[in-house]
């Protein structure tokens, strides 16, 4: 007996490479092809005969589209998650009677888990090349330097360094603007066992409070308005497995550094606009220059942050109380200058006497940037006092040290000639300030002929 048409029908349906599935205006299940049966991993005999909603109220699967397609008389498209972990895309057609009214909706699926697996993989890539961007760009930015220089009072430092380095904890480093606390923050992660995995540093005065939360926890697609749609990882997701260096800790707001305290008790984190928890694993290391303690007091630093932090504490003292570093700190950036510019300069000894005993408010920064500028613009080969910036020599207490600088000069003179220098020096200041012999002689306690005599000697007086 030859088939009736409708079997050649249902076998039509199933040369289809797409999903075919017809439904009636009330949503019952009218057709399924084999293709449908195939992509979804449901059984014709389960499905025909049963309504659109019943089947998505069982979880069959996610999300209907027949009963939009037939209130709109429009087709519709949809993504549908099905019971077999598949995703399929349904493109709803309506098919009109002669009244004009949806009769049948016969939707078409296709199988689209390779596609959403291979969005996915792409936009891991997209965050793993924005990470690398992020830390090319840090590096870029970092001085070169990998040295620190030791010496016998910076030892202590250094060994304390390495210690905490390896135990992974939280490290908080203090000190000035400019005496290292990114050089020590590079070395901890350097000789941590997370060398080999990132490092990435993040400076809480530079960005702006509006941008600090989604630049520290990243964003979904679409979390707020001027997020872009493909969403951003944030820093304490690209610091997996490595270390975060947060600088300038102290400017932090307080709302961050209540949600800061909470990534550091739990290292989880949640992206802005998602609901997902991911769990991190993190080493932080924090720096300021401020006196956190009194930000504490201040109420501007939350004291609960601040003991977390304060695990274990690096205090990188100024370079002026580190002045046994100042002449090897010199000769490292002479040395790191003239070999960049191809130049050979060197500092004469009165020099290297006069910026040992300078303040150094900016530190080590400061010294960099003075020595490239003298090897950038100088032309001999010895610079001298007069080579130096203005501002060096311009203030009293360097004038009186560079007074005191001319008068000890242990290569050319005696024990005798320097002390006599030295005498000189206090009796000019002792005169300045006190205007009369007697008064002088008083204030030294020494009698008056013998000032009167020494003045005398030195030329102070005729
Ligand atoms: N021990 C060192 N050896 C070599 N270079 C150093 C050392 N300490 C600091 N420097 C150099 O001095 C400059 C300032 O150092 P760094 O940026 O680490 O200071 P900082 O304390 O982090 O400053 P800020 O508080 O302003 O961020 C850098 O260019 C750095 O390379």
């Amino acid at each position: 007996m030859p088939d009736d048409i409708t079997t050649f029908f249902d076998r039509i349906l199933d040369v289809f490479s797409d999903g075919i599935y017809i439904s009636d205006r009330f949503g019952k299940t009218i057709k399924v092809n084999d293709m449908y049966e195939k992509l979804t991993g449901l059984k014709k005999e389960n499905l025909l005969g049963r309504y659109v909603k019943e089947l998505e109220t069982e979880g069959v699967y996610d999300i209907a589209i027949n009963p939009l397609v037939v209130k709109t008389g429009k087709p519709q498209t949809s993504l549908q998650n099905t019971s077999t972990g598949r995703k399929v895309i349904l493109n709803g057609h309506p098919v009109f009677d002669h009244n004009g009214e949806v009769a049948y909706v016969i939707t078409f699926v296709r199988d689209v888990t390779v596609l959403s697996q291979l969005k996915e993989q792409v936009s891991y890539q997209a965050e793993l090349i924005e990470k690398y961007h992020r830390e090319a760009r840090y590096l870029r930015t970092r001085n070169h330097t990998n040295t620190i220089i030791e010496n016998p009072k910076m030892r202590n430092l250094m060994e304390l360094l390495k210690r905490i380095a390896v135990t992974d904890s939280t490290v908080l480093i203090l000190g000035d603007t400019g005496v290292g606390k990114d050089v020590f923050a590079t070395h901890i992660h350097q000789y941590s066992l997370r060398r080999d995995e990132p490092f990435f540093k993040i400076n809480c005065a530079t960005i702006p409070e509006s941008l600090i939360e989604s630049e520290l926890f990243g964003y979904e697609p679409g979390a707020f308005s001027g997020a872009s749609t493909k969403g951003k990882p944030g820093y304490f997701e690209m610091a997996d497995k490595g270390t975060l260096f947060l600088d300038e800790i102290g400017e932090l707001p307080l709302p961050m550094q209540a949600k800061l305290l909470r990534v550091l008790q739990d290292q989880e984190v949640m992206r802005i606009g998602s609901t997902k928890v991911k769990k991190v694993d993190v080493r932080f290391i924090a720096a300021t220059n401020r006196n956190l303690e009194e930000s504490v007091q201040k109420g501007t630093f939350r004291s609960d942050l601040y003991y977390r932090l304060r695990v274990a504490v690096l205090e990188l003292p100024p370079l002026r109380e580190r002045k046994e570093e100042i002449i090897p700190f010199i000769d490292f950036f002479l040395d790191k200058f003239n070999t960049k510019y191809r130049k050979k300069i060197d500092f004469s000894p009165e020099v290297k006497k006069l910026l040992q005993e300078y303040r150094w408010p900016g530190n080590v920064r400061e010294m960099e940037n003075l020595i490239q500028g003298l090897v950038v613009t100088q032309d001999k080969a010895m610079i001298e006092i007069e080579d130096l910036p203005n501002y060096l020599l311009n203030n009293k207490e360097m004038q009186e040290k560079l007074q005191l600088a001319n008068v000890i000069n242990t290569e050319e003179q005696s024990l005798g000639e320097i002390m006599e220098g030295f005498e000189k020096s206090v009796l000019e200041k002792a005169l300045a300030s006190h205007k009369s012999v007697a008064k002088v002689a008083k204030a030294l306690k020494v009698d008056r002929s013998t000032i009167f005599r020494k003045l005398k000697k030195y030329g102070i007086i005729q």
